[in-house]
């Protein structure tokens, strides 16, 4: 059997050597020919996957992507060849997370407020609104939840209307690329809505470029709109609109979900798809081989006011500003961006990380966001 994985997958050489005859490919290179005789497919969300790179693979029988967001995969033709289709939803939830809570910790330092004092709004409460709102909890940080299409399943949670999340201090987007029909996300912060934000408010946009139009943006800050904006994601990457950059209060490069945790959880979702649809009992895990976290240790003082406390210690695990820093310095087209991707140094999640909370004041926040 033959298993191509792009070679952004961590593990993937490990995980699948036993499956078959694991072949890796890059993004850049990869065509209908390169991938005739394949059985398996493994992505990123850096291949597009449709009938023009698949139209040779007549005995592929699985293809998988090891992230969360499904919009380069042509799910449709997959289904109409019969193919069956995996995504790893979930993989990088806490990832984005703690890149969220870091922006809040920063953007609180920039424009001299306290995250405690602000209402997040979040738009989208699957897999990443959810962990983010598990970590609001553990710090007592008010937030509200908007999805129509979750609310209307009957999900139990409380949800408030757009028009609410547009009133919050913070508001965060979370949502799939939907390009049309009721719960469309493509363009939902249009020139309109982004003409509502007021000057000071915050807008992070860390789940798909064409859900915020960046052109607009730019439009609306030449204009003299003063909101704060934070991308992660951007509308047409990797060539991005360079133009919206100075603008940005902070920019990288889509890196929110890329934790080495997050992206290697990806590769083990696939693994044991694909063991469940071989009939095959699993024996590996990303315990395997996950590298032991450094600095393995931080100690909290007691003394240390708990605000402060909470900021320097997710700072020091993950502080965005170092990103936007290097990120801002670095971009000057779809290569670089590309580049910055591919070489971004390993991040690793709370979960990593040994505290010593010692008597520090309320040390359960600590646990309860994750820390060992
Ligand atoms: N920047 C990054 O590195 C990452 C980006 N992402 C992006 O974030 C998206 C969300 O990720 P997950 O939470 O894992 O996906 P998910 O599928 O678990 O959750 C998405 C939520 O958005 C909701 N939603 C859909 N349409 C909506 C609308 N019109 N208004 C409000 N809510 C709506 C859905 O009901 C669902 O609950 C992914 O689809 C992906 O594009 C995900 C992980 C990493
Ligand atoms: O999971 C998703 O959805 C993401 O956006 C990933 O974090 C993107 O990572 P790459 O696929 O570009 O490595």
């Amino acid at each position: 059997m033959k298993i191509y994985y792009e070679d952004s997958m961590p593990y993937a050489a490990e995980f699948f050597a036993d499956l078959g005859e694991a072949v890796v490919f890059s993004h850049k290179t990869i065509d209908a020919e390169t991938i005739k005789d394949a059985d398996v497919l493994l992505v990123r969300s850096t291949t597009k996957v449709n009938q023009e790179l698949l139209h040779l693979a007549t005995n592929l029988k699985f293809v998988g992507t090891a992230t969360a967001g499904t919009d380069h995969v042509d799910i449709k033709y997959l289904a109409s060849r019969g193919i069956p289709f995996f995504s790893a939803g979930g993989c990088n939830a806490v990832a984005v997370a703690e890149y969220v809570l870091s922006t809040l910790f920063v953007m609180a330092d920039k424009l001299d407020w306290q995250v405690a004092d602000k209402t997040i709004g979040i738009i989208g409460a699957g897999h990443v609104g959810t962990a983010l709102s598990k970590h609001l909890s553990a710090l007592g940080i008010n937030y509200k939840l908007c999805d129509p299409p979750l609310q209307d399943n009957g999900d139990s949670r409380t949800f408030v209307s757009m028009q609410e999340i547009m009133q919050c201090d913070v508001i965060t987007l979370h949502v799939p690329w939907v390009k049309d029909g009721v719960y469309k996300t493509e363009n939902m912060f249009d020139k309109a809505q982004l003409a509502q934000l007021s000057d000071g408010q915050v807008l992070i946009n860390a789940c798909r470029g064409e859900v915020l139009n960046n052109q607009a943006a730019l439009e609306l800050f030449k204009e003299g709109h003063r909101f704060q904006l934070v991308l992660d994601v951007w509308e047409n990457e990797p060539d991005i609109n360079l133009e919206l950059m100075p603008f940005t209060a902070l920019a990288t490069a889509h890196i929110a979900g890329h934790t080495i945790e997050g992206k290697a959880r990806g590769t083990e979702m696939l693994y044991l798809d694909l063991c469940q649809q071989l009939n095959i009992q699993p024996n590996k895990e990303l315990t395997d081989y996950l590298p032991i976290a450094a600095p393995s240790d931080i100690a909290l003082e007691s003394t240390e006011p708990f605000w402060q406390g909470i900021r320097n210690i997710v700072l020091d695990v993950y502080n965005i500003a170092d990103d936007d820093r290097q990120f801002k310095a670095q971009v000057d087209g779809g290569e670089q961006f590309r580049y910055i991707r591919k070489h971004y140094p390993i991040r690793r999640e709370f979960s990593a990380i040994k505290v010593n909370a010692g008597n520090f004041v309320n040390s359960k926040a600590i646990y309860d966001l994750g820390f060992l």
